[in-house]
């Protein structure tokens, strides 16, 4: 069993986790008639790799809309950084550090590759149209600030060759990796991946488990991430919770996720590796 005390824990790889992050208490969520999460307890610590998993319509994105201020729970409370976080609309909490990418792929198509990426910097952007007219040299300051993050991003996610590139032009493993990078130029404390190998061949989930990887190495993210190949959770995740009709079934490392019963039955059929 794994010893997740106050401080923290050590993987099965060996890496350092930290205290909690995010902690959900008894969530509940209703739509009309519809429970979508039932008393739903976890947590989320600093630096881990934390996957929700679940057959569909078990309340995954729905867990992963509350996280990110989309949906407001009927019940329970929502802590973040040891304080209880109160509703919130998606763009504060977005300003609390919390960034995500969509199911379905959510860019502006028409734009290019690094036009998309700085949006992602828009919570950092402090000036208005007005101030720049008056105060250009603030605003210029802010501007190369902001591209600095940008074209580190750039650099690290691999898509430099395509900086300039309307996004409508791209393949879709492509378009997965700009939206992962305009979630990362907001420099998020905690990243939401939302199906992030959701229609991808074996080669475009091969890069892009790499790169979630690498953003939790390079710069300590802690990610949670919502994913139904089970391969890709089982080899990227810490630690896994796992949701059924709404309600939490199981939570714990890979291996005690893999030799659950109730998980097992409902959703893993067969032990996957
Ligand atoms: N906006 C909504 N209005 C009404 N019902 C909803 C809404 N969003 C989700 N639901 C219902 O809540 C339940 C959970 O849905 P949710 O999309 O969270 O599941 P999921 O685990 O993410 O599924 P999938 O793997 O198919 O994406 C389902 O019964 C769904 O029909």
């Amino acid at each position: 069993m794994l010893d997740a005390s106050e401080e923290g824990y050590v993987t099965e790889d060996g890496r350092k986790i930290g205290g909690v992050l995010m902690e959900m208490k008894n969530i509940t969520l209703r739509f009309g008639g519809v429970k979508a999460i039932t008393d739903i307890s976890f947590d989320i610590r600093e630096g881990e790799i934390r996957a929700i998993i679940g057959p569909n319509g078990a309340g995954k994105s729905s867990m992963l809309n509350v996280i990110s201020g989309f949906y407001v729970p009927q019940e329970g409370e929502v802590w973040y950084k040891g304080k209880k976080r109160p509703p919130m609309k998606p763009y504060q909490v977005a300003q609390l550090g919390i960034a995500r990418t969509f199911q379905n792929i959510a860019l502006f198509e028409g734009m290019t590759v690094l036009d998309n990426v700085m949006t992602g910097r828009l919570n950092y952007m402090k000036t208005n149209l007005l101030q720049q007219a008056f105060w250009k040299g603030s605003a210029e300051k802010e501007e190369t600030a902001n591209r600095e993050v940008v074209e580190k991003v750039i650099d690290f996610l691999e898509i430099q060759s395509i900086r300039k590139t309307p996004v409508a032009r791209l393949p879709y493993g492509l378009k997965k990796r700009v939206e992962l990078a305009r979630a990362l130029a907001a420099e998020p404390s905690l990243l939401l991946l939302d199906e992030p190998m959701a229609g991808m061949n074996v080669e475009e989930k091969e890069d892009m488990s790499r790169f979630i990887l690498d953003v939790n190495d390079e710069f300590g993210t802690t990610i949670a991430l919502i994913e139904h190949d089970m391969g890709v959770v089982m080899d990227l995740s810490d630690r896994v919770v796992v949701m059924d009709y709404g309600k939490k079934i199981g939570d714990g490392t890979p291996s005690e996720i893999r030799s659950n019963q109730a998980v097992i039955d409902a959703y893993l059929g067969v032990a996957h590796d």
